[in-house]
């Protein structure tokens, strides 16, 4: 027999949706929470989230679990007999497991509370724009706001049982990067009469890729990703426009800085060599997730005594995540939870091992419960 939750990851899976575009999603939660014990369930939406208020026996504080809830745009290509049923969208960064915990938390402690009050944030769009500054700022969230956050990400590259964590910073600062090129198009046998925006977006991404090794210190790391180049019309026409889009990850907010001036002038360089114009959008911006040092050494030394799970502490990792917002407001921590999986976030054959599902939330609902008795 199937874990209610891994049945209702499944469920989740099949209808993957963008950034606060998340009705299905929001829907089926609801429907999940409407069947609940309700004496000490408070609920309320914010967009396309959902704020769950769980009333403790005695309360004296207020924790916090948040789950992430978007989709992203990848056609999917697992075997699973539970594919999505969005064409070109796909739970491949793990939400759908996200949510399926937080709704074994909420199940667990409706049930059986703690002493403590606890609120489950489920929050759209953590791929993009980014939901958990918006979700801060909320009307909805201001009398409920946590005294400590905990949240998860999964990670393929650890086996089942494993929390890999480290005090301090475990994401980086990430900024989305959307540079347009408008130059001047024509007939591809006059290309004197024109300025090819394909020859200047090109050569404009090998220059991207010069910043971090001749302008970033070695010794702190950053990372300048484009994902997607689009430009042109048709194989004989020169291309008037052209569109880069990427992403900046840095460990220090030093780096991104600079960074950012030297895409600037790596910009205004090829403005000058092409005659064109180039403009940038940086898009949305997330803070480093910054784990709070005591709080996350003692969650390290809880789980040295725990039997069901290996603690491995890890280095950081050039991921972003929305989070880190509320890590800058509240002191807590994000954790990876090992899913076994060959293939990495973001793949389309990315397929976690539904075990893991169990594992977090026996280890969240026990911590919660330590940290509140
Ligand atoms: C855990 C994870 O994969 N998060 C995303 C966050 C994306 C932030 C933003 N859209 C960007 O691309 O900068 C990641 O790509 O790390």
């Amino acid at each position: 027999m199937l874990s209610p939750f891994v049945e209702l990851r499944r469920q989740l899976h099949q209808i993957p949706e963008p950034g606060f575009q998340e009705f299905k999603t929001q829907q089926l939660l609801l429907e999940q929470l409407s069947k609940l014990p309700q004496d000490r369930l408070t609920i309320r939406t914010w967009r396309t989230g959902i704020l769950v208020y769980i009333k403790g026996l005695n309360p004296s504080k207020r924790f916090g679990y948040r789950a992430d809830m978007d989709g992203l745009p990848i056609t999917e290509e697992t075997s699973l007999p539970f594919p999505s049923q969005h064409p070109g969208y796909m739970h491949a960064c793990g939400h759908d497991f996200h949510m399926s915990i937080g709704m074994g938390v909420v199940t667990h402690f409706v049930t059986n509370p703690m002493q403590d009050d606890l609120v489950v944030l489920f929050q759209p769009a953590e791929e993009g724009p980014g939901g958990a500054l918006p979700m801060l700022a909320a009307e909805e969230l201001q009398d409920w706001m946590p005294d400590q956050m905990v949240a998860l990400h999964i990670a393929p590259e650890y086996p089942v049982g494993t929390i890999a964590v480290r005090p301090e910073i475990l994401f980086a600062n990430t900024s989305e990067l959307f540079i347009d090129l408008l130059g001047k198009g024509g007939h591809a046998a006059y290309p004197h009469q024109a300025n090819d925006m394909i020859i200047a977006a090109t050569l404009m991404v090998g220059q991207l890729q010069t910043i971090v090794s001749r302008n970033v210190n070695p010794l702190d790391s950053a990372v300048i990703t484009i994902g997607k180049m689009e430009a042109g019309t048709k194989q004989n026409i020169i291309a008037e426009k052209a569109r880069l889009e990427g992403t900046i990850r840095t460990l220090s907010a030093a780096s991104m800085d600079k960074i950012k001036g030297r895409i600037e002038a790596v910009a205004a360089g090829i403005e000058a060599s092409f005659e064109c114009q180039v403009s940038i959008d940086w898009g949305s911006n997330y803070r480093q997730v910054y784990n709070a040092p005591a709080l996350t050494l003692e969650f390290m030394d809880w789980l040295r005594g725990r039997d069901n799970v290996t603690l491995f502490e890890c280095t950081e990792a050039m991921t972003g995540e929305d989070f880190g917002y509320f890590l800058e407001k509240i002191p807590g921590f994000m954790f990876w939870l090992g899913v076994d999986t060959p293939h990495g976030l973001h793949n389309a054959k990315l397929d976690p091992d539904e075990r893991a599902i169990d594992v977090a939330i026996e280890t969240i609902t026990a911590y919660l419960r330590y940290k509140s008795s």
